[in-house]
């Protein structure tokens, strides 16, 4: 049995830290703060952070086949060059909707970036319902919507045959899963693999592990729980020293260290006095278990 080691790597207080991603030719974890309106880069070989302040709430970044980032930027997908610290607007969704931003987004095997939107928050998890949609960037920088009346678009990843595309939407506290066709990107047949119990309170983001297995970090449960989208059985819960865990995504070397980003808003003066590390970023150790290297937006 391996020892888990969680260790807070970031400190920055993020308003909340979101959409971790690793940057293998970089050794850095890319995240965003999402309120906080910055797109930010953690060395592991400096131990130091970056950001790179935009106009919007920044929901989730992606690495570029071509260099550089994309990202989902309010409700835009737009692209990011580090160097020049510079954002160029791709495409415009949900123009209906004024009051919709992009949430969590991830790219999938084919190269294709899967985002979805939702109503601005009141406060956390407290909005006009079924706002949002979820949909997907193509290479040629087209849009498909897949659906919509979606609360909080969150957590998203696929199954390692690819033929799985694993969704959630936080507010139906369930673990999704649809088929997937790899070759158009079309998804179909939903269904819930698992429903989080109470303590576990809202699921947000989530990845998958080289064992095929989903990793779910809980909003306000303070943890990130294995799941096993066979049995639709958790297999392991691993708490954290903050109740707003957000999101995760394995990186470092071989993709052995999980990385778990958080959230502060929402939070008084007595919780943050007892939590903190409220918006840190957390580095997971002794798992036993690997992730599988992000996959690049093609366009
Ligand atoms: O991190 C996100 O994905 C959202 O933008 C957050 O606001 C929380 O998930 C939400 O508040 C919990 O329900
Ligand atoms: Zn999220």
């Amino acid at each position: 049995m391996s020892s888990i080691k969680i260790e807070c790597v970031a400190s920055e207080g993020y308003r909340i830290g979101e959409s971790p991603v690793w940057d293998e030719k970089e050794r850095a974890l890319l995240c965003v703060d999402i309120t906080g309106k910055k797109v930010c880069r953690w060395s592991s070989l400096t131990q130091q952070v970056q950001a790179i302040s935009v106009d919007a709430p920044v929901s989730s970044v992606a690495l570029r086949k071509s260099g550089d980032y994309v990202i989902t930027l309010g409700t835009r997908f737009a692209a990011l060059k580090w160097k020049e610290q510079q954002v160029t607007t791709i495409t415009q969704i949900d123009k209906d909707k004024p009051n919709n931003r992009f949430n969590d987004g991830k790219v999938d095997p084919a190269g294709r970036y899967f985002a979805g939107t939702m109503a601005e928050e009141i406060r956390p998890a407290v909005l006009e319902r079924h706002q949002g949609s979820l949909y997907t960037l193509f290479s040629d920088h087209s849009v498909v919507k897949h659906f919509d009346q979606v609360d909080i678009s969150n957590g998203l990843d696929w199954s390692l045959d690819h033929k799985t595309f694993f969704y959630i939407d936080s507010l139906s506290y369930s673990v999704d899963a649809f088929d997937y066709d790899l070759q158009t990107g079309k998804i179909g047949n939903r269904r819930s693999i698992y429903k989080l119990e109470k303590e576990e309170s809202i699921p947000d983001g989530m990845c998958i592990d080289t064992e095929g297995k989903l990793w779910v970090a809980c909003y306000d449960g303070g943890r990130v729980i294995r799941l096993d989208p066979e049995t639709g059985k958790r297999l392991q819960t691993v708490k954290l020293p903050v109740d707003k865990t957000t999101s995760c995504c394995f990186g470092g070397q071989d993709y052995s260290e999980m990385y778990v980003t958080s959230a502060r808003d929402g939070m008084d003066k007595e919780w943050l006095a007892r939590q903190p590390q409220a918006g840190g970023i957390f580095k997971i150790t002794g798992l036993g278990v690997k992730g599988i290297p992000p996959y690049p937006f093609a366009g």
